[in-house]
């Protein structure tokens, strides 16, 4: 069984590299690090180490890579695999959907078997993100002739993975917790189940709930941590004031989530716990600038703030403690990161009320957009 996975960072190796090949696939990275690549070109191999007591550490073997520039050796790699998964970030898939594309039609037209395309990113709807993009390099022809043969199941994946700041390039540290799920119901026969992996028929309760929790507590905790002067997750976490932002945040998206879902509130109660100690994991160094990055794609409409936002202003409560996740973030700096830059740009040119409807996409006489600018206000006050 073959594997081609696109994107060979934190996640790729430490967790879908990792799982992909003990279930016995041979996996073929593709990635535009050159370093990463020659690496995994020569030694075919890495190790994967978990953050706890035990530090037990994983050989991963027969691996190897592709550059993303190398077009036709991507394409013919991308033919040939059972299985293409993505973890590159959301906003990055469009940039690899033209090789996958090239792959996928000397696939259809070599009348290959079933292919299943995954795409592992902090999204809604990820994998029909990337067959949106695929299937705008096919004729109308080669996607019919895809219908039952390509499937883009959606997934959510969860595994935290720092920065990593090792000797050995390669190497990757992970916590030990993961949980990747599957949309069993996109997808067609001949995906055979990679063990690890949890097939649901539906994923919206599984993605909004990872999505909501980790991710939304996640980005409060940077958020928070940030004004506070902190550079980590678990310096930020250690400081009762930034906790009790990160439970109030989560207070709300749980609530939303046990009605939406009719998740039983004593296990929403307990996930919400042990989402918070694995932020606290004493093992891991996870830096502010990593968890808070990319703000623009953190406060665009369908991500971890608004959405759940405005699911609570549907339900008639106020997401106060959102809108203060979402200032918040408006007030996030971090040098290298150009979403962060054109935050800034918007706030200094067009000022708070135009910012929060250009990176939320809600009007200015929306309810919510009033909740986030007093809440901007009042962190204002308190910073000063
Ligand atoms: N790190 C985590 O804790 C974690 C957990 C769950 C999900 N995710 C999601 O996984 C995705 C990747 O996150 P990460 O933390 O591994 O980031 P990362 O930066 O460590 O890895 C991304 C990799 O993609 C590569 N890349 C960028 N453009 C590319 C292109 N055009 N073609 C091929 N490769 C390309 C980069 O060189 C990099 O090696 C994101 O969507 C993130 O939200 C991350
Ligand atoms: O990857 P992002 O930028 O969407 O979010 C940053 C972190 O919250 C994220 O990477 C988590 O560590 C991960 O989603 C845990 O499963």
């Amino acid at each position: 069984m073959k594997a081609v996975h696109f994107g060979a960072g934190n996640i790729g190796r430490g967790f879908i590299g990792l799982l992909l090949s003990r279930a016995g696939y041979e996996v073929c990275f593709v990635d535009v690090n050159e370093m990463l690549v020659s690496e995994l070109q020569h030694r075919g191999e890495y190790t994967v180490s978990l953050a706890s007591d035990g530090r037990e550490t994983y050989h991963v073997t027969g691996v190897t890579a592709l550059h993303g520039g190398d077009t036709d050796r991507v394409a013919e790699a991308v033919a040939g695999a059972d299985l293409v998964t993505t973890a590159v970030g959301v906003n990055i898939l469009k940039h690899i959907a033209e090789g996958i594309a090239k792959g996928v039609k000397l696939r259809l037209q070599a009348g290959g078997g079933p292919q299943h395309l995954i795409a592992c990113e902090n999204a809604i709807g990820g994998s029909a993100q990337l067959q949106a993009h695929v299937f705008g390099y096919l004729s109308e022809e080669e996607q019919r002739l895809a219908e039952g043969r390509l499937a883009f199941p959606n997934a959510a994946v969860d595994r935290i993975v720092p920065l990593q700041h090792h000797e050995d390039p390669l190497h990757v540290t992970v916590e030990p917790f993961y949980e990747w799920v599957v949309d069993r119901s996109q997808t067609i026969p001949g995906l055979p189940e990679i063990p690890g992996v949890h097939y649901a028929d539906g994923l919206e309760p599984y993605i909004e709930r990872k999505l909501f929790t980790v991710n939304t507590g996640h980005c409060c905790a940077a958020y928070m941590g940030f004004l506070h002067g902190k550079s980590t997750i678990q310096e930020s976490m250690a400081d009762e004031r930034i906790a009790a932002e990160v439970r109030a945040v989560l207070g709300e998206t749980g609530r939303l989530l046990t009605a939406k879902h009719g998740f039983d509130a004593g296990e929403h109660q307990a996930y919400i716990e042990k989402t918070m100690e694995r932020f606290r994991n004493p093992h891991l160094t996870d830096e502010v600038a990593r968890v808070g990055r990319s703000p623009v794609r953190k406060l665009s409409p369908n991500d971890r703030l608004v959405r759940p936002a405005l699911g609570l202003h549907d339900m008639d409560v106020r997401p106060a403690a959102l809108a203060r996740a979402m200032a918040a973030a408006l007030k996030f700096r971090a040098e290298d990161d150009p979403e962060v830059q054109q935050i800034r740009a918007e706030l200094e040119e067009h000022g708070l009320s135009a910012a929060v409807s250009r990176f939320t996409s809600l009007a200015a006489d929306h309810p919510v957009h009033a909740i986030i600018v007093e809440q901007y206000e009042a962190l204002s006050r308190e910073l000063a």
